[in-house]
């Protein structure tokens, strides 16, 4: 299998297909038009590519958007891939598996092709940039993730962000990168698949906790106390698994959990709003139009932190909300515990964050960065 393309022979212009037309497909393919790709995107219904296609508009997933007039769609993911040199994954997470069986026959050999999902495959509990691994015949230099505080609508809007792309080919995380990025889009880079993939997966958990507790109608303390130990055990997991601690403190980790935690735009928080006022998860399920991939990764999640003993109570509250056996108002920062001894509040410097103690060192350093005008952002590079 070839190698994929230096960073420097990536040129504007360069041929991108984006499968998937909702609010993150066709929000990333503006984005690559407008940092200058020659981008197709796939809609799986033609009158959605016919409207992308012929008014620039997708008024199903972005009303009142303008899309650049050099975007292409179409239904047919031959065509949409025919020539892509970097393919754009952004379906839902459980769709994932089908979805690239039925683009592998189109895909070129040498194809980059990157995971803009945030989510574990019920039934494997593989990451998607594993599903990728195991359904295509690529390497995994030949594979990458993008992940960050990434609000679809907020930056069809073009208002300026960041994100991480991350592979483990510095030289395929730096292609993508070069082609993801516009005036109000930043990216950088790093290696750690694991820890962006998985910050990006569980920041939804923690999201739809947050919405849980807004929707009972507690206040900023409960919400703070929540986020503050989801990132604990968002940590604790991802390390576990063989993330680096700082990337969880980065654009991937600690960036995405602010965003989705604050914003009403966040479906996983939406949905855990519609929870705490009282809907079934099914009645919740019927209610969101758009993907809410929390609902997903729960049980996925669960089992993967029981495969390494890591204690997740936040994440554990939210299934027994989302399973009808914990009333909403009932779930709280508190920890369960048996004992009844105080315990000491285990930090992101405790022993089990594995080098939490580097966290610290790491947001001590970005803040003198900041001060002093540096522009690295803890683990992420630009
Ligand atoms: N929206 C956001 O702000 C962000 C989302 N993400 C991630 O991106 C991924 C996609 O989310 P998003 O775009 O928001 O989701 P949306 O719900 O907005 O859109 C989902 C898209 O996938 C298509 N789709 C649904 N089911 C299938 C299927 N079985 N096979 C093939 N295509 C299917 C839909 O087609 P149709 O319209 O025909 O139903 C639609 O084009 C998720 O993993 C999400 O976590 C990441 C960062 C930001
Ligand atoms: O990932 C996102 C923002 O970074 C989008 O979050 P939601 O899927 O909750 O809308």
């Amino acid at each position: 299998m070839a190698k994929p393309p230096k960073p420097s022979t990536v040129k504007r212009g360069t041929r991108v297909a984006v499968l998937g037309a909702g609010s993150w497909g066709t929000t990333f393919a503006k984005i690559l038009a407008d940092g200058g790709a020659d981008v197709m995107i796939w809609a799986r219904r033609p009158e959605l590519a016919r409207e992308i296609q012929e008014a620039k508009r997708n008024s199903d997933y972005l009303p009142g958007i303008n899309l650049p007039v050099s975007l292409r769609a179409t239904s047919r993911l031959d065509l949409a891939l025919a020539g892509a040199e970097q393919v754009f994954l952004a379906v839902p997470s459980q769709s994932l598996r089908e979805t690239l069986a039925a683009a592998r026959p189109h895909l070129g050999a040498n194809a980059i092709v990157v995971s803009l999902m945030k989510g574990v495959e019920k039934g494997t509990d593989l990451r998607m940039s594993e599903v990728i691994g195991e359904a295509l015949p690529i390497p995994a230099e030949q594979i990458a993730v993008v992940s960050g505080p990434n609000l679809a609508l907020e930056i069809a809007k073009e208002q300026p962000t960041a994100a991480v792309v991350s592979s483990t080919s510095l030289e395929t995380a730096q292609a993508v990168a070069k082609l993801a990025s516009t005036g109000y889009f930043r990216t950088f880079v790093n290696t750690d698949v694991i820890g962006t993939e998985f910050g990006g997966v569980l920041k939804n958990l923690i999201a739809v906790a947050i919405g849980i507790v807004d929707g009972v109608g507690y206040g900023e303390n409960t919400k703070a106390s929540i986020i503050t130990r989801g990132l604990v055990e968002m940590t604790d997991f991802a390390v576990a698994h063989g993330a680096q601690v700082e990337t969880l403190s980065g654009l991937a980790g600690l960036g995405d959990l602010i965003a989705t935690c604050q914003s009403p735009l966040s479906r996983n928080n939406t949905a855990g709003r519609l929870l705490g006022q009282g809907l079934s998860m099914a009645d919740v399920t019927k209610q969101m139009k758009q993907t809410t991939e929390g609902f997903a990764s729960v049980g996925p999640v669960l089992e993967l932190a029981k495969a390494k003993g890591v204690d997740m109570p936040i994440v554990e509250q939210v299934r027994q909300v989302l399973a009808g056996t914990l009333k909403p108002a009932d779930i709280a920062p508190h920890l369960t515990t048996d004992s009844d001894e105080p315990q000491g509040e285990r930090n992101l410097d405790d022993a089990q964050a594995q080098g939490g103690a580097a966290v610290w060192r790491s947001v001590k350093r970005a803040f003198h960065q900041l001060r002093n005008g540096g522009g690295s952002s803890l683990g992420d590079r630009p």
